[in-house]
C-alpha cells in the first residue's frame, strides 16, 4: 500500500530529525564533494539555493564551496503579497538574514537584491522526499510547483536540481496534477537523473 502525501511528510521529517549532528555533518560534506561533480557547474554562474531546515541536509558548506569556486548564490524569500510564491535574492557573506514565518532563515527583503529567476542558472531544490521517477514531495506549500512551471512547460528558465539524504528515497509517491518531477537529485552518495 502506498502511503498518503502527509504519511509520507511525517515519517521522512521524524527521521531525518533522528540524524546525530555528525551523521548530518558527514552527510553534507558528502553532498557537497558530489555536488560539485555536476557538469552541469562548468557553465553555471548563477545559483539558488535555500538555508537547510527542520533537519534538511545542511546546505553550508556546498554553499560555502560555491563562494570558493566565485559563484553567485540566491536564497528563496516568501512573496510579502502573491501568497505560495517565492522570490529569489542575492545571497553572499554581508546579507541579513531573518526567520520567516516558518521560522526558515531567509534575506530581508531589499528589492535592489532580487534576482529574476529566468537569470539564474540552477536552483536546489528542498524536498522530504523523492521516487524513483524524480517526483518530490515537499513541506506542502507548492512554492516550488509554481516556481518550476514555467520551466517545465518551456523548458527554458533556471533548471532544479534536488537535494536530499538518500534515505529520502521512496519507490512511488501518490502524485498530484502540480507536481514538477525533478530531472536531477543530488545525495551524499549518488546522482539521480532522469
Ligand atoms: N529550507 C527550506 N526553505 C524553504 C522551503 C523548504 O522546504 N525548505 N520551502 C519549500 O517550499 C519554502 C517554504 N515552504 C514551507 C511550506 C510549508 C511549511 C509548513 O506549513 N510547515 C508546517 C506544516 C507542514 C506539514 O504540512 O506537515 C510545519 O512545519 O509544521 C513550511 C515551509 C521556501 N523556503
Ligand atoms: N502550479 C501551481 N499553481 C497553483 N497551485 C499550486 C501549484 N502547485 C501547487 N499548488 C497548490 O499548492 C498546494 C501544496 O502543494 P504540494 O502539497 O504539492 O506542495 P509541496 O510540493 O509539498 O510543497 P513545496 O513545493 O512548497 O515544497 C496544493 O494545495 C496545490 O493546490
Amino acid at each position: 500500500m502506498i502511503l498518503s502525501r502527509q504519511n509520507f511528510r511525517k515519517q521522512i521529517r521524524e527521521k531525518r530529525n533522528r540524524l546525530c549532528k555528525d551523521e548530518q555533518h558527514q552527510a553534507s560534506l558528502s553532498l557537497s564533494l558530489r555536488f560539485s561533480t555536476l557538469p552541469e557547474l562548468l557553465i553555471c554562474q548563477h545559483i539558488a539555493l535555500y538555508i537547510s531546515s527542520d533537519g534538511e541536509i545542511d546546505t553550508k558548506p556546498l554553499i560555502e564551496r560555491l563562494w570558493k569556486q566565485g559563484k553567485q548564490t540566491y536564497l528563496p524569500v516568501i512573496h510579502p503579497f502573491s501568497k505560495g510564491c517565492l522570490l529569489f535574492l542575492h545571497y553572499d557573506s554581508n546579507t541579513s538574514i531573518k526567520q520567516n514565518t516558518y521560522g526558515i532563515f531567509e534575506p530581508e527583503l531589499n528589492k535592489t537584491c532580487i534576482k529574476p529567476i529566468s537569470q539564474i542558472d540552477l536552483i536546489c531544490t528542498p524536498l522530504v522526499g523523492f521516487d524513483s521517477l524524480g517526483y518530490r514531495l515537499g513541506m506542502g506549500g507548492g512554492y516550488y510547483d509554481r516556481t518550476l512551471k514555467e520551466w517545465f512547460i518551456t523548458g527554458v528558465g533556471a533548471i532544479p536540481i534536488g537535494l536530499a539524504y538518500d534515505f529520502q528515497h521512496v519507490d512511488q509517491l501518490p502524485i498530484k496534477s502540480w507536481d514538477i518531477p525533478l530531472p536531477k537529485i543530488v545525495t551524499p552518495t549518488q546522482i539521480w537523473q532522469w
